[in-house]
């Protein structure tokens, strides 16, 4: 069958009517741009420059080239977002799906594609593998997903690299070699070379693949016994967690999962807790004993597993009143100038008489939102002083974990 035949029969492509693609220059993605372009699919190309390398800016030219050769729009977005801290690779990867979400929505665009192939699948199974993955890092990654609130595609995950290489040969078209492809500093390079004699014992990129394909089954049969779990036993108490006690006799993964997710939410982080410290969670809290776990107490309670924020994790977090507090919880109130958010700590406590009447435990108050003039206690919502001040908790971070309970 013609590439062409196989990508437009790949999942997903269907229902879009307006395609970004994401395109770098590389092989992968400029396959896709051909491909995409010979398909008759409306589509719109986007480059990011991220400044990091002098080539960069000629390469997003070249890239400019081609689409206009095509009649494909393209656009091409500079990334100056760097601060000399932290992980390049890392920043720069959410800088442009970040750059290219919102490119996309001003575009009026309804997904992006990616040019992640079959080899890119094999490659990150081998990597996780080697770091001792559960079923989620070593699952093969989705050809849809919803991320930055934009439909992320992946129509080549079925093709392999060497295949999108020999289209563009018969094609007459170019692509650009990036030289960090080579420098063995990177994971993925080493794997790679690495793969050449797993081939000869029947662990070629095609097999690594299917078993990564496979895992990516198991994980959305997980999913979705979580999603049954949480609808059964979860509750929200203002922005503590509550887990009925059946929860702890639940299979183990499940179990995890369900954590994961709740702690991830109460916390307002980016990532759930890592697997060996929820492990190490789980084990002690069917033992009978609490635990403190990526920012969060976990307590066991006549009312089931209660999991709230802990205060040290919040003390010194402060916030304007009209801004978000520790990433996830909305004030409203009288305001007055110079008015903050911290947490309500012991010393705030004292001056909440009736905290006890509002049935939360007093380690989750410590933690609860609060506002400050200066030293002088305003208000505390959630600890019966709420001096027309409202705090509502909200999924401004994971709301993965709202979703699983609304089914
Ligand atoms: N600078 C770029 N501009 C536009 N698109 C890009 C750029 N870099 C990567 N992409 C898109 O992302 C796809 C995957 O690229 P690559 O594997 O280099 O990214 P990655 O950093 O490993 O990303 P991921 O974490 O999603 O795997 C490319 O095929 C292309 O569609």
């Amino acid at each position: 069958m013609p590439l062409v035949q196989r990508f437009l029969n790949g999942p997903g492509l269907g229902d879009v009517r307006a395609l970004g693609i994401a395109v770098s220059g590389g092989g992968d993605s400029m396959a896709l741009l051909h491909l995409a372009a010979e398909a008759g699919i409306a589509a719109r190309a986007v480059t990011v420059d991220h400044g990091l390398r002098p080539e960069a800016a000629a390469e997003a030219a070249e890239v400019a080239r081609v689409c206009a050769g095509l009649g494909v729009p393209h656009d091409t977005l500079r990334w100056q977002g760097w601060d000399g801290r932290g992980n390049l690779q890392d920043q720069a990867r959410r800088a442009r799906y970040g750059l290219m979400a919102d490119w996309a929505r001003a575009a009026g665009l309804d997904a992006v594609a990616l040019g992640h192939t079959r080899d890119d699948v094999a490659e990150t199974f081998l990597m996780r593998l080697a770091r001792g993955a559960g079923v989620d890092g070593l699952a093969a990654m989705q050809a849809r997903r919803r991320h930055e609130g934009m439909l992320w595609l992946r129509p080549l995950l079925r093709f392999s690299r060497h295949d999108l290489r020999e289209d563009l040969r018969r094609r007459g078209a170019g692509w650009i070699e990036d030289p960090s492809n080579e420098n063995p500093a990177f994971d993925r390079v080493r794997i790679r070379k690495a793969m050449a004699g797993l081939a000869d014992l029947g662990l070629g990129c095609e097999r690594l693949a299917q078993v990564a394909g496979h895992l990516a089954d198991v994980r959305a049969a997980l999913d979705h016994q979580t999603r049954q779990a949480a609808g059964r036993l979860v509750t929200l108490d203002r922005g503590d967690v509550i887990l009925g006690h059946e929860a702890l006799t639940l299979p183990a993964e499940i179990l995890r999962r369900l954590l994961r997710q709740a702690v991830q939410w109460v916390a307002s982080a980016e990532y759930g807790p890592r697997g060996p410290s929820l492990a190490q969670a789980t084990a002690r809290l069917t033992e009978g004993r609490g635990v403190t776990l990526h920012g969060c107490r976990l307590v066991l309670r006549r009312e089931g597993l209660r999991i709230f924020r802990e205060w040290q994790a919040v003390r010194g977090v402060v916030s304007a009143t009209d801004a978000p507090w520790d990433g996830r919880w909305r004030l409203e109130g009288p305001e007055i100038a110079g008015q903050q958010v911290r947490a309500l700590g012991p010393l705030g406590l004292l001056s909440c008489p009736d905290w006890r009447a509002s049935g939360m435990p007093r380690t989750s108050l410590l933690a609860s939102p609060a506002v400050w003039l200066g030293d002088v206690l305003v208000a505390a919502p959630l600890a019966g002083k709420a001096n027309g001040w409202t705090a509502k908790a909200e999924s401004l971070r994971n709301g993965d974990f709202l979703s699983l309970l609304s089914h």
